[in-house]
């Protein structure tokens, strides 16, 4: 194995169907391939595999003893060779076997990524040592835009690689491709419970899709090719929350409420079919039916008790100003909404839209293309020495989203990734 390497994974945009999604309806989401999370593995002396998130302010070291207790006991054998093959449900067992080597960050942010790191390193790496996974994002976390699914997307790829499971130098396959998705949903299932699986797909595959997990968990993708570049602004009111927690409130107003929350459940799904169709066909004459489906779905959202006051602010003044139809995206309760413009809306109006959102209550503003470039692999004959200095310099240091993106945004940066 050659290192270092580099693994590259984008975040994306839920445009119909979050949390119907979870309960096998179709929905529609599109990667952002211009905000990402970066992956850098590289060699170490140790005897060690450690993970360093500087983006949340953790890393840790696990030394292979730690899990020797698990890989050298052969009562585990069976275990073992069941987690590797299946990549619907965490193993129980394994997940308890797992416990002692996270226990003291139980009740910290940082035990998900903990937990998804050393499950997917004990099923597709666990021979390997002397390794440092460093992961930087310029996407924001805990934001809606998928930045779970990319981490989890990112250790997939690099855990698939260092693995050798994932051995072309021209190009990832769609093997490798679905080898990455299985696990970036297994990663994504120890993140946040039950996902859906659409955060990781469309984060691994790029693009749009069409997505949904069939109940007997199996799933069905449909590609939207060239999706179309719809105006659009993304807002994020830096307002944290926890995917798996609005997930979980969810499940329980399901089932406290069930006469009333399936329809809502059906009804997005409906929406978000319907809305997939005008993404494959949008033109003047559906337009205005987008921007109803946007605005419907929104108000099915604020019913199962996802937005939150912050969201609402960005949805009352794009109404306000009547200069599109604004939703939540993602897992909401705070996190990002996606604005999607009329057709003549003025810049001065987009500029006065962002201007207040950004001044009066200090949210961040995105205008970026959906689509693109999914899960990418950087390889080790690829990365110059001088070049090498610089990526060192991103993971060592606290260097900001331009300079990231100069250096290593896939399709726009001079270094070769393969997707
Ligand atoms: N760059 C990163 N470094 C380390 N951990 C990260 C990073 N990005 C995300 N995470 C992990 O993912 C968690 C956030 O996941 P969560 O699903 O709540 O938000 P999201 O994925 O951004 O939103 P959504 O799932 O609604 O798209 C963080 O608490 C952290 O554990
Ligand atoms: C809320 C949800 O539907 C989307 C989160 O981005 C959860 C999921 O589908 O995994
Ligand atoms: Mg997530």
């Amino acid at each position: 194995m050659v290192l270092p390497f580099l693994t590259s994974a984008p975040g994306k945009v839920i445009i119909f169907g979050e949390h119907s999604a979870v309960y096998n309806e179709p929905a529609v989401a599109a990667s952002v391939s211009a905000l990402r999370t970066y992956m850098l593995v590289t060699q170490t002396d140790s005897n060690a595999v450690e993970l360093d998130f500087p983006d949340i302010g953790f890393s840790h070291a696990w030394s292979r003893h730690e899990f020797d207790h698990i890989l050298k006991d052969e009562r585990n054998t069976t275990i073992l060779q069941e987690a590797r093959h299946n990549v619907r449900e965490l193993s129980p067992e394994l997940t308890s076997l797992l416990d002692s080597l996270h226990s003291e960050l139980k009740k910290s942010m940082f035990h998900h990524a903990a937990f998804c790191f050393t499950y997917l390193y004990i099923c597709l790496c666990p021979n390997v040592k002397g390794i440092k996974f460093s992961v930087r994002s310029t996407l924001p976390i805990g934001a809606g835009l998928g930045s779970s699914a990319s981490v989890s997307v990112n250790l997939a790829m690099a855990m698939a690689k260092l693995g050798g499971l994932i051995t072309g130098t021209k190009g990832l396959t769609l093997q490798d491709k679905k080898l990455i998705n299985d696990w970036a949903f297994i990663g994504e299932k120890c993140m946040m419970g039950t996902p859906s699986g659409i955060d990781n797909a469309v984060s691994t595959y790029g693009n749009a899709v069409l997505f949904k997990r069939e109940i007997d968990g199996t799933t069905n993708f449909e590609f939207v090719e060239d999706f179309p570049q719809i105006p659009m602004i993304l807002t994020y009111t830096k307002i944290p929350r926890s995917t798996k927690t609005l997930v979980a409130n969810v499940r329980e107003l399901l089932s406290n409420h069930p006469n009333l929350v399936r329809p809502i459940l059906v009804a997005m799904g409906q929406l978000a079919t319907r809305g997939a169709e005008i993404l494959n066909s949008l033109d003047n004459g559906n337009y205005n039916e987008l921007l109803e489906l946007v605005r419907v779905n929104h108000g099915l959202l604020v019913a199962l008790g996802v937005s939150h006051p912050g969201l609402e602010i960005v949805r009352a003044l794009s109404d306000t100003m009547e200069l599109g139809s604004t939703k939540l995206t993602g897992a909401g309760g705070g996190g990002c909404a996606l604005t999607i413009l009329n057709k003549d809306t003025s810049e001065k109006l987009v500029t006065e839209f962002k201007s207040k959102l950004e001044k009066t209550h200090d949210y961040a503003t995105y205008q970026t293309d959906l689509g693109g470039i999914g899960c990418s692999l950087l390889l080790n004959d690829c990365i110059s020495e001088d070049k090498l200095e610089l990526i060192l310099k991103i993971f060592n240091h606290n260097e900001d989203k331009a300079l990231i993106d100069e250096l290593l945004l896939p399709g726009k940066c001079s270094l070769s990734w393969i997707f």
